[in-house]
């Protein structure tokens, strides 16, 4: 291919089809940042076989978001969503009608006054999970002694820290795993219900969906499924455990969910496929939320000052709260959560530093896009136009000390959330973008926000947490850029226990 005239630069390397895929996949925002610096604000890259023409001028993403006409968001990512999780082809006409209902649940169920049911959902199943976990305590100290030699392999001080009663004991465990395995059930019994043998499937699930998720780069870069015969087992376990057979078993099922079973049985799909959707709701649900649910703890745990600003916080709006019954089981209110600015900030600023999400759009047709500067490029019909947000998250100009965790990034003077954020001494509509933006915007982020403050307000209350480890830091996998939140490169060990309110 040649570039014509009008046309933006195009990077296509020297090896036909390969172009420069290489060079993108092993660095992706080195890489940006050179093309960037060496061809300005838009390029096109020849990358596996296809065209991504990059836009990277972040006064120039609410053009590209508002082209709906031209740019088509759906063609791709339900070609890459059908590719990996084997669902129908919901780009198929016969589909086209019942398929936009479907998608309009995301808003109905996610969003506006089903956030407050969700999130007491949560909630509660934050607390089960973590109640069910000391009871396995009490009544299975085996539980303690095989966590306990496992610490002390790395840790020998951990026995001497011994309290008596060994609901306070300490426990050491990976942060990751300890984040992975309270949010990913308590996610899934909120979205998915719960089962009559109480988290038989919600346990067997995580242990499939890992397997499923670590292997997702490859499947989303179009490695066939069934070449890898392990991570195919995994999605099909999944979906067993996700039949409308089994699902009609479990309680307290979201409204997301159950009406999209009554929408998948009227559109005649078969079982399976069915099914096959609900591992795509689960991995939306999860793959992004367990990394950043993880990295906002991790941040809080390693600076002081972000540790206590958020035990002030949730203090502060506990203490209005009669935390008096035996439990001890907390309750929040949207609003309650909506005003934990503090944590809000945190999360946001843990999602600046560890989400590399990439926004797709194929052009319907050749059509020319005028960026904010004037400048104009022509794009041809069936290239891709890509928006790449870590561009803008790690731009020292607009957040100076770019790789620099500060809990209070997101704060203004008055503690309120702060959106004034400027590039040469111009405001920036778009400063944050994990949850994407325009047709394509995460329909979950204000649940996911949620739930992510959830988490931190009951670990945090619950538990006197250390990271044990005052090794080198774990960085975000740069494995995944382009797919969402990057998980750490390794976990990192912790220690908690049990903290005595009085
Ligand atoms: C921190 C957590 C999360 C992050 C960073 C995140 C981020 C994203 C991003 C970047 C997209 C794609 C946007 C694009 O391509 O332009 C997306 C789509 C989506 N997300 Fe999330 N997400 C999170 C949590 C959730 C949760 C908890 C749910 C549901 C309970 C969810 C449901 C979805 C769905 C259904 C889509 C597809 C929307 C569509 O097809 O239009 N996400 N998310």
């Amino acid at each position: 291919r040649r570039r014509r005239p009008g046309e933006p630069p195009l990077v296509s390397g020297w090896i036909p089809i390969i172009g420069v895929t290489l060079d993108y996949a092993t660095k992706p925002l080195g890489f940006l940042r050179e093309a960037q610096r060496k061809y300005g604000d838009v390029f096109t890259c020849a990358i596996a076989g296809k065209y991504f023409t990059f836009v990277t001028d972040p006064f120039s993403f609410p053009t590209v978001v508002r082209q709906s006409r031209n740019l088509d968001f759906k063609k791709f990512s339900l070609g890459v969503s059908r590719r990996v999780f084997g669902h129908a082809n919901f780009n198929d006409p016969q589909f086209s009608e019942s398929y936009r209902e479907v998608h309009s649940l995301f808003r109905q169920t996610l969003q506006g006054p089903s956030l407050q049911e969700l999130g007491e959902s949560m909630m509660s199943n934050l607390q089960t999970v973590l109640d069910r976990e000391n009871e396995s305590m009490l009544c299975n100290p085996q539980t303690v002694l095989d966590r306990e030699n496992e610490s002390m392999l790395c840790n020998p001080q951990t026995a001497l820290g011994r309290e008596n009663g060994s609901e306070h004991r300490w426990l050491e465990e990976g942060l990751q795993s300890f984040t992975n395995r309270i949010m990913f059930e308590a996610g899934f019994l909120t979205l998915f219900g719960r089962d009559p043998g109480f988290l038989k499937a919600s346990r067997t699930c995580m242990r499939e969906f890992l397997a499923f998720d670590h292997a997702f780069p490859f499947l989303a870069a179009g490695v066939p499924i069934g070449l890898i015969p392990r991570v195919w087992r995994a999605r099909e376990a999944l979906a067993e455990e996700l039949m409308h057979e089994e699902l009609h078993q479990r309680e307290c099922i979201s409204d997301l969910i159950r009406r999209r079973m009554e929408a998948f049985d009227h559109m005649h799909l078969d079982e399976t496929g069915k099914a096959r959707t609900h591992v795509c709701m689960l991995w939306a649900s999860q793959a992004n939320t367990l990394p950043a649910a993880f990295w906002s703890l991790y941040y809080t745990l390693r600076s002081a000052d972000a540790l206590t600003a958020a035990r002030t916080e949730i203090n502060s709006v506990l203490s209005g709260q009669a935390l008096n019954n035996q439990d001890q089981r907390i309750e929040l209110s949207r609003e309650q959560l909506d005003s934990m600015t503090v944590l809000e900030s945190i999360i946001e600023e843990a999602l600046r530093l560890s989400s590399a999400s990439m926004m797709i759009r194929v052009a319907n047709e050749d059509f020319t896009l005028t960026l904010d500067s004037g400048q104009t490029a022509d794009i041809r019909r069936g290239d891709h136009v890509a928006l790449y947000p870590q561009l803008i998250h790690l731009d020292p100009e607009i957040y100076p000390d770019p790789t620099e965790f500060r809990f209070d990034r997101f704060l203004d003077e008055n503690g309120q959330r702060k959106t004034h954020f400027f590039r040469n001494g111009r405001r920036l509509k778009h400063f944050l973008i994990p949850f994407g933006s325009g047709v394509s915007e995460c329909p979950g982020r204000f649940f996911a926000l949620h739930e992510i403050k959830q988490f931190l307000v009951v670990t945090l209350w619950r538990y006197d947490l250390h990271l044990c480890d005052a090794g080198v830091p774990p960085d975000p996998d740069a494995r995944r850029a382009g797919l969402g939140v990057l998980p750490p490169t390794w976990d990192v060990p912790l220690r908690y226990r049990r903290r005595t309110h009085t």
